[in-house]
C-alpha cells in the first residue's frame, strides 16, 4: 500500500513551488493520499464547522462517495455551457501539479456540480444563490470506494510560500475534518405545508394532453413544487444521512451554495464513464410500492404491461439509443425494461451501455442527452417551449445533470430528481412526471405526489 505522511506531504508540496521557478502567479497543487476510514457524512458535518461551502455524492449501489469542502477553483458559465466546461477543465488538468499514485475513482483533481434544466428559461429570486452552471474543485475531498478511503488536497501555491507552513495549515484543517463524535440531531418540524398551484397545474397537464392529441408533440414532462416551512433551520448532515438509510439505489447528493442547499436521492443515472466504457439509464413509468408482498408485485405486473407507462418509457429508450450512437461503439440496450423498485415507488428501468468512441468525452454525452425525454419531452424543442412557456415553476438545477468528474477519466452524473433545494428554515420540493396521450391529470398529480416523498421523509413531512 502506497502511504503518504505528512513529511511526505511537505515534501511534495516543497518539489511543486520549487517547479514554479519564476511564476508570478499561483499555482494549483493537488496531493492524494490514503487516509483511515471516516463516514461521508461525518465529514460532511465535520466541515460546517470551517465554514467553508460543501458537495456530497454518493452511489448507494456502488459503496462510492466523494465529499468536497471549500472551493480552490470554481467553473461558472452562461453561454455556451457545455463548450466552455470542457474547455476549461481541459485546461485546468493541463496546469495542475498532480500527485495521485492511486488514480482511483473520484480521487486526484475532481470537479462537482450542476447546472439549469433550462439556460433560456427566465430566473426568479428561488435559485438566487446558484449560478445557471458551476462547477467548483474543493480544498479537501473525501473519496470513499468500498473499503478505501482517500483525501485530496487541493491548494494554491505561491513562489515564496514555505511548505512547513502550508502543512501546518492543512493539518489544522484535516483535525477538524476527521472529528469522530456523532451527533444526532431531530427531524425538523413542519410549520407550514404549500403545494403551488395544484389545480392550476393540472390545468397544464390537460393543455399538454391537448397538444399531444393534436399531434403538435409525443410526450411533456410538467414538475410542480410544494413548498415547507420548519420550525427551526434544517441540518443538511440528517437529511443526507436519513436518505441513506431510506433510499437505496439511489445517488444521494448535495450542493451548497451560501445559504441554499440543493439535495437530493436520485435513482437517475443520465451517463457513467469509467474511462471509454459507459453506462447510461432509462427511467421512466412508475406506480407506487404495495402494501403486501403479493400487492408489489401485482402492481408491478401491471406497471410492466401497462401501455401507457411503457409509451412514456419507450420514448426515453429511442431518444437514449439515438443519442449514445453517436458517441459509442458496442451498445447495447435490451427490448424491455425490467421493473426498478425503490423505496416509495417503482419505475420502468432500462440500463444502456457502450464503448465511448475515440475523440468524445463525458461533456458531449451530457450535451446530447440532456434533457432526455424523462425530464424534458418529445420532440424536445417544442416540449422545451412548452415547459418554458406553461410550467409555474423556476426548476433551476432541479432535472438538470448533477455529478462529478476527474482528470482520471472517471465520472458520473444523475438527473436530480427526488430533490430539494433548503434554505435556512424553508425548502422547495419538485416533483415531475411524463404527461402522454392517454395521461389523466388526477393520476399525474396523484404520481407526483409520491415523487415528493422520498425528501418529504426526510424532511419530517411523512412517517
Ligand atoms: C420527473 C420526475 O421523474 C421522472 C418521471 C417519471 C414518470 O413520469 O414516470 C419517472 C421517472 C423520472 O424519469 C421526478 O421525479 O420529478
Ligand atoms: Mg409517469
Amino acid at each position: 500500500m502506497i502511504e503518504v505522511q505528512g513529511q511526505q506531504v511537505e515534501e511534495l508540496l516543497r518539489e511543486a513551488i520549487n517547479q514554479m521557478g519564476l511564476k508570478q502567479s499561483a499555482q494549483l497543487v493537488s496531493i492524494t493520499k490514503r487516509v483511515e476510514a471516516q463516514d461521508p457524512v461525518l465529514f460532511f458535518a465535520s466541515a460546517a464547522k470551517l465554514n467553508k461551502e460543501r458537495c456530497f455524492w454518493m452511489s448507494t449501489k456502488d459503496a462510492f462517495s466523494v465529499v468536497g469542502v471549500g472551493n480552490v477553483f470554481e467553473i461558472n458559465a452562461n453561454e455556451d455551457r457545455f463548450q466552455y466546461i470542457e474547455e476549461t477543465w481541459k485546461k485546468l488538468i493541463d496546469d495542475v501539479w498532480v500527485y495521485n499514485p492511486f488514480k482511483a475513482p473520484g480521487t486526484g483533481l475532481v470537479t462537482l456540480g450542476g447546472l439549469d434544466f433550462d439556460p433560456k428559461k427566465p430566473r426568479t429570486d428561488l435559485w438566487n444563490d446558484f449560478p445557471r452552471l458551476q462547477f467548483k474543485i474543493p480544498e479537501y475531498i473525501l473519496t470513499k470506494n468500498n473499503s478505501d478511503f482517500y483525501l485530496t488536497i487541493n491548494i494554491k501555491v505561491c513562489k515564496d510560500d514555505h511548505p512547513i507552513q502550508l502543512l501546518k495549515a492543512i493539518e489544522t484543517v484535516e483535525t477538524k475534518l476527521f472529528q469522530t463524535a456523532k451527533e444526532q440531531l431531530d427531524l425538523p418540524k413542519i410549520i407550514h405545508k404549500k403545494m403551488i398551484a395544484p389545480e392550476q397545474w393540472k390545468n397544464t397537464v390537460q393543455r399538454a394532453k391537448q397538444e399531444i392529441q393534436q399531434k403538435q408533440m409525443d410526450k411533456i414532462v410538467l414538475a410542480r413544487e410544494m413548498r415547507l416551512t420548519f420550525s427551526k433551520q434544517v441540518d443538511v448532515s440528517q437529511v443526507l444521512s436519513d436518505l441513506i438509510d431510506k433510499q437505496s439505489n439511489s445517488y444521494i447528493f448535495a450542493f451548497e451554495q451560501s445559504d441554499s442547499c440543493f439535495v437530493g436521492a436520485t435513482p437517475e443515472r443520465l451517463v457513467r464513464v469509467e474511462n471509454k466504457k459507459l453506462l447510461s439509464t432509462c427511467l421512466a413509468g412508475t406506480a407506487p410500492r404495495g402494501a403486501t408482498e403479493e400487492e408489489d408485485q401485482r402492481i408491478a405486473a401491471m406497471l410492466f404491461q401497462d401501455p401507457k407507462n411503457r409509451e412514456e418509457h419507450d420514448f426515453v429508450v429511442q431518444m437514449i439509443k439515438q443519442g449514445i450512437n453517436k458517441y459509442c461503439t458496442d451498445v447495447q440496450i435490451p427490448d424491455t425494461p425490467v421493473v426498478y423498485p425503490l423505496k416509495n415507488l417503482q419505475h420502468l428501468y432500462t440500463p444502456v451501455t457502450g464503448v465511448l468512441k475515440d475523440g468524445y468525452t463525458i461533456f458531449n454525452v451530457i450535451k446530447e442527452l440532456h434533457p432526455t425525454p424523462a425530464l424534458g419531452g418529445v420532440p424536445r424543442d417544442l416540449s422545451m417551449t412548452f415547459i418554458r412557456n406553461n410550467e409555474q415553476l423556476d426548476r433551476g438545477w432541479y432535472g438538470a445533470p448533477v455529478g462529478w468528474l476527474d482528470s482520471n477519466n472517471y465520472g458520473e452524473f444523475a438527473v436530480a430528481i427526488r430533490s430539494a433545494l433548503i434554505q435556512e428554515d424553508e425548502a422547495s420540493l419538485f416533483a415531475g412526471c411524463g404527461i402522454v396521450k392517454d395521461s389523466d391529470p388526477e393520476e399525474e398529480f396523484a404520481e407526483t405526489e409520491i415523487k415528493f416523498s422520498p425528501m418529504l421523509t426526510v424532511l419530517g413531512g411523512q412517517p
